[in-house]
C-alpha cells in the first residue's frame, strides 16, 4: 500500500499562473456543458478539479488548452495565462499565440498516453523532437537532455528506453515519457487530466509522487483533474468541486475534505476511497446528474440532494464566499458575519 503524504510544496501566495473567469462552454446544438466557471491557480500551487463523470472537468481543461473537439465552443469568459506584462489571453487566441505558449508555458498529460505518441518512432526520437523543434536545441544537446529527462521521470534504464518504441513500454512508463515531454520546456502550468486513472494503484501512487517532485524541481503549477477525492487528498493544495457544469465548492483541500460545506461534496466524501487505496472501485451517488443544456430553476444538485427544500429550487444559487479561500454554491451554507 502506498504511503500517504501531505501535498507539497506550499505555493507562493501572490500572483497568478492561470486565471479563468466566467467560462461558459457549449456542446452540440448550443447546450451549455460548463457554466460560469471561475478559478485562479497561483505560481507553484496544485489545484484539484474533481467531480463525477460528465460534470465538465475535461471540457474546462480543454477550453483552457484550446483543444475543444469539433462542435464544442467557448461561449463566454476569459482564460488568462500569467499576469502583468507577460499575460496572455487564451480565449480566441490564434495559432501563433498557441504555438508560443503550448509546451513552453502550458503543458498537459491525459489518460491514454499511448495515443499521444507516434507508434512508429522511438521514445528518444519523440522527446528529442520536442527539444529540437520547440526548444531550439541542437541534435546532440537534445539527446543529452532527453536522457536526463527520462532519468528525472524515473526511467532508470534511460539509454535502453531511448531506443524503444511505445509498444514496448507499460502504461506507467508511457505516462512517464509523456510527463518528460510535458515538462521538457519548463512550462509554468501542467494540466493532468485523469492522467493516473487507467494505471494500477501502485503505479498511480508513483506517478503522483513523480508529479509532486517535478512541481518542486520545475516550480510548476498543477491543475489535476480527477473523479477521485483520494487523488486530490494526496496531491493538491486546493480543490474545486464540479457538478453539472458548475463549481459548487472550492477551498484548501484539507479544510474542504475535513468539513465539506456543499451536500454534493459531502456525498462525494461518502463514496471516496480516501485512506484506503485498495478500495478503488468507487461507490456511486444515487440519481443522475443533469444533462448538458438542462436548465433548472435553482440548484443543479437539488434533485439528488437529501437536504433540498423549496428555497433550493426557487432561483439560481450564487456562490457564497465563506472566508479563508472557501466558497460554496448552496443556500444552506452559513454566510460569515
Ligand atoms: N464533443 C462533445 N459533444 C457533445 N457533448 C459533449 C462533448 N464532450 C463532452 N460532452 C458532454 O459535456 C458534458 C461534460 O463532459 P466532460 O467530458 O467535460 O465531463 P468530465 O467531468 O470530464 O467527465 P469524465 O470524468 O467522464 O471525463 C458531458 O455531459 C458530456 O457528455
Amino acid at each position: 500500500m502506498a504511503t500517504r503524504r501531505p501535498a507539497v510544496p506550499q505555493p507562493e501566495t501572490t500572483g497568478s499562473t492561470l486565471g479563468v473567469t466566467d467560462l461558459r462552454v457549449s456542446v452540440a446544438h448550443g447546450q451549455t456543458a460548463v457554466r460560469d466557471v471561475s478559478f485562479d491557480i497561483a505560481p507553484g500551487e496544485s489545484v484539484g478539479l474533481v467531480g463525477e463523470s460528465g460534470s465538465g472537468k475535461t471540457l474546462t481543461c480543454r477550453a483552457v488548452l484550446g483543444l475543444l473537439p469539433g462542435g464544442v465552443r467557448v461561449e463566454a469568459g476569459r482564460v488568462e495565462l500569467g499576469e502583468g506584462p507577460t499575460a496572455v489571453e487564451l480565449t480566441g487566441a490564434g495559432r501563433r499565440t498557441w504555438n508560443q505558449v503550448r509546451g513552453t508555458r502550458l503543458a498537459a498529460v491525459f489518460q491514454d498516453p499511448a495515443s499521444y505518441l507516434n507508434p512508429s518512432l522511438t521514445i528518444g526520437h519523440q522527446v528529442d523532437e520536442q527539444l529540437r523543434v520547440r526548444g531550439g536545441l541542437a541534435r546532440a544537446e537534445a539527446r543529452t537532455r532527453t536522457l536526463e529527462l527520462l532519468l528525472e521521470v524515473g526511467i532508470h534504464d534511460a539509454a535502453t528506453v531511448y531506443h524503444q518504441y511505445p509498444f514496448q513500454l507499460s502504461g506507467g512508463m508511457l505516462q512517464r515519457v509523456l510527463i518528460a515531454i510535458a515538462v521538457s520546456l519548463n512550462p509554468d502550468l501542467l494540466i493532468a487530466d485523469e492522467a493516473t486513472t487507467a494505471l494500477d494503484t501502485v503505479v498511480q501512487a508513483e506517478i503522483l509522487d513523480l508529479v509532486g517532485r517535478l512541481r518542486r524541481s520545475h516550480r510548476l503549477s498543477l491543475l489535476l483533474v480527477t473523479h477521485d477525492l483520494a487523488v486530490v487528498a494526496e496531491s493538491c493544495d486546493r480543490v474545486l468541486v464540479m457538478y453539472g457544469g458548475e463549481i459548487v465548492e472550492s477551498g484548501p483541500t484539507e479544510q474542504v475534505l475535513n468539513d465539506p460545506q456543499h451536500p454534493y461534496t459531502q456525498a462525494l466524501m461518502r463514496v471516496a476511497s480516501i485512506g484506503d487505496w485498495s478500495r478503488r472501485t468507487l461507490e456511486t451517488i444515487a440519481g443522475q446528474p443533469p444533462a448538458p443544456g438542462e436548465e433548472l430553476p435553482g440548484c443543479r444538485f437539488a434533485p439528488r440532494c437529501p437536504l433540498a427544500a423549496a428555497e433550493c429550487t426557487a432561483a439560481p444559487v450564487p456562490v457564497v464566499e465563506l472566508g479563508d479561500q472557501r466558497a460554496a454554491r448552496c443556500v444552506k451554507v452559513a454566510v460569515p458575519a
